[in-house]
C-alpha cells in the first residue's frame, strides 16, 4: 500500500462511538415512563428514576406506573429506583424528564452522579428568569456533557401503548460527526430508542427543536380558549398558523432553522397539541375559555402545563431579540395580566394589517381597529 493509499483509508478519529446499550431516565412521571417503556421494548436496560419512594416502589410492585399511565403494564428490562446514583451507574445516556421549572436543579444533581455521558431533555418550556432553553439550562449545569433534546408529536399514553410515533433527536454535531453523523450522540440515541413502532430522526438543530417544542404549548393554549370560548375551526386553523410564524421567526432570530420548524418538533407537535384535548394545554385553554377559574380547572388538581409559564418567558425572550408573537402575547396578557379573554382575542383580530411573510414588512391599521375608526374618523370629519 503506497502513502497515497493509506490516507484515503486511515480510519477518521471519532470520540465516543459506543452503542447505547443502557439508559437512564430521569422523571417518572407520564412521558418518563412511557419513554422508559419505549427504550427497554426497544431492548436497551433501563433504569427509570422518581423522586418519590413510595411511588417507586409502587411502580416496583405493581409492574407499571399507576399514578400517571395506569393501564399499561412494564416491558422486561425496565427497573425503577429513587436512588439517582443507582439509576445512573452504568448509563450510556440519560433522558431527562421532568418539569421544565425543575430541570436546573436536576440536572445540578445528576452532574454529581455523572461520567461525561450524553443527556437529552425531553422536556418542553423556556427558563422562568433567565429565559434559557432547556439545553443550555443543563449544558450550563453539566458542562462535561454532550446536551441534546428529544421532541415531537407524542401523547406519552399513545407512545406508552406502541401507536406509531415519531420524534426528532437533536444534538450539536462535531465536524467529525458532521462528515459521519451515524457517529453523534443524537445517531447513537436514535438507534437505541428506535423500534418498528417509535421512529426518530437525527438532528443537530438543538435550538429550532426547542423553539417548536415551546411555542406549541402557548399557542395550544390560546386554541384551547377560542375553542372554549365558543368558535369554530377556522379560527383554531388561523391560530396554528399565525402561531407557525412566530415560532418560526423566533427559531430564525435564535439561530435555529425554518426546515426544523416545519418538522415533527415544530408543525408536528403544533399539530397535535392544537388539536385534541389531551393535551393538557390545549385543555387549560378549553376551560378558561368556556370560563372555569383558574383554580378550578382540572377539578383543582395539580396538572403540569407547561405553556402557563412558558406564555412569560417566551414573549419576554420574544420581546428581548425583537421578535413580535401577537398570540403568545395574547395568551400572556390573558394569563398573567387579568386581561379578558374575549375583549383580547378581539384586539387580536383587529391588529394591523400585514404581509403574510414576515419579509413582505409593511402594515396598516384594521378597520376594525379603534385607531382605524379614529383614523376614519378624523378625515372624514
Ligand atoms: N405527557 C406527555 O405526553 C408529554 C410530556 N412532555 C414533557 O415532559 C415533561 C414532563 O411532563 P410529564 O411527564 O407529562 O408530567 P407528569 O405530570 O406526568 O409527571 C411529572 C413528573 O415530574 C416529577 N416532578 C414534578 N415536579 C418535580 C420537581 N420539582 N423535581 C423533580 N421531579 C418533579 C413528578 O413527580 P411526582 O409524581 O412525585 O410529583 C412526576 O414524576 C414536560 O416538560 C412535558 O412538556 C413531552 C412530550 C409528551
Ligand atoms: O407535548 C405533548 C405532546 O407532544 C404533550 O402536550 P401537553 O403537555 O399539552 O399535554
Amino acid at each position: 500500500m503506497d502513502m497515497h493509499d493509506e490516507t484515503i483509508h486511515s480510519p477518521i478519529v471519532l470520540p465516543d462511538q459506543r452503542p447505547i446499550r443502557s439508559i437512564a431516565v430521569i422523571g417518572a412521571g407520564a412521558w418518563g415512563t412511557a419513554l422508559a417503556m419505549t427504550a427497554a421494548s426497544a431492548g436497551r436496560v433501563v433504569r427509570l428514576w422518581g423522586r418519590d419512594p413510595a411511588h417507586v416502589e409502587a411502580m416496583a410492585r405493581q409492574g407499571r406506573n399507576s399514578r400517571y399511565l395506569p393501564e399499561v403494564d412494564f416491558p422486561a428490562g425496565l427497573s425503577v429506583t429513587a436512588d439517582m446514583a443507582v439509576a445512573v451507574s452504568d448509563a450510556d445516556a440519560v433522558l431527562l424528564v421532568t418539569p421544565s421549572s425543575s430541570i436546573r436543579a436536576m440536572a445540578r444533581r445528576l452532574d454529581q452522579h455523572l461520567g461525561g455521558v450524553p443527556v437529552f431533555v425531553c422536556s418542553k418550556g423556556i427558563e422562568a428568569g433567565t429565559g434559557m432553553m432547556m439545553s443550555d439550562v443543563v449544558g450550563a449545569e453539566m458542562p462535561r456533557h454532550t446536551v441534546g433534546v428529544l421532541s415531537g408529536p407524542t401523547f406519552a399514553h399513545e407512545t406508552a401503548r406502541g401507536y406509531p410515533t415519531a420524534v426528532t433527536i437533536a444534538a450539536p454535531f462535531t465536524s467529525a460527526e458532521r462528515a459521519a453523523p451515524q457517529t453523534s450522540p443524537a445517531a447513537r440515541m436514535a438507534l437505541a430508542m428506535g423500534s418498528e413502532w417509535f421512529r426518530p430522526y437525527v438532528s443537530d438543530d438543538v435550538i429550532g427543536v426547542e423553539i417548536g417544542g415551546a411555542v406549541k404549548n402557548v399557542i395550544a393554549i390560546a386554541c384551547g380558549m377560542m375553542t372554549g370560548a365558543g368558535f369554530a375551526e377556522n379560527t383554531r386553523a388561523a391560530l396554528i398558523t399565525r402561531g407557525l410564524d412566530e415560532m418560526k421567526a423566533l427559531a430564525a432570530a435564535l439561530g435555529g432553522s425554518r426546515e426544523t420548524v416545519t418538522g415533527l418538533s415544530g408543525v408536528g407537535d403544533l399539530t397535535l397539541t392544537c388539536s385534541s384535548s389531551s393535551s393538557r394545554n390545549m385543555s387549560l385553554g378549553l376551560q378558561l375559555g368556556q370560563g372555569i377559574a383558574r383554580p378550578m380547572c382540572f377539578g383543582g388538581a395539580p396538572v403540569v402545563v407547561e405553556g402557563e409559564n412558558t406564555a412569560i418567558s417566551l414573549t419576554d425572550l420574544a420581546r428581548r431579540v425583537g421578535v413580535e408573537m401577537p398570540i403568545s402575547e395574547a395568551v400572556r396578557e390573558i394569563l398573567h395580566c387579568g386581561a379578558d379573554l374575549g375583549e383580547t382575542f378581539a384586539a387580536l383580530w383587529s391588529q394591523p394589517i400585514r404581509g403574510e411573510p414576515r419579509a413582505l414588512s409593511f402594515e396598516m391599521a384594521h378597520p376594525a381597529s379603534v385607531e382605524a375608526i379614529d383614523t376614519f374618523a378624523r378625515a372624514f370629519a
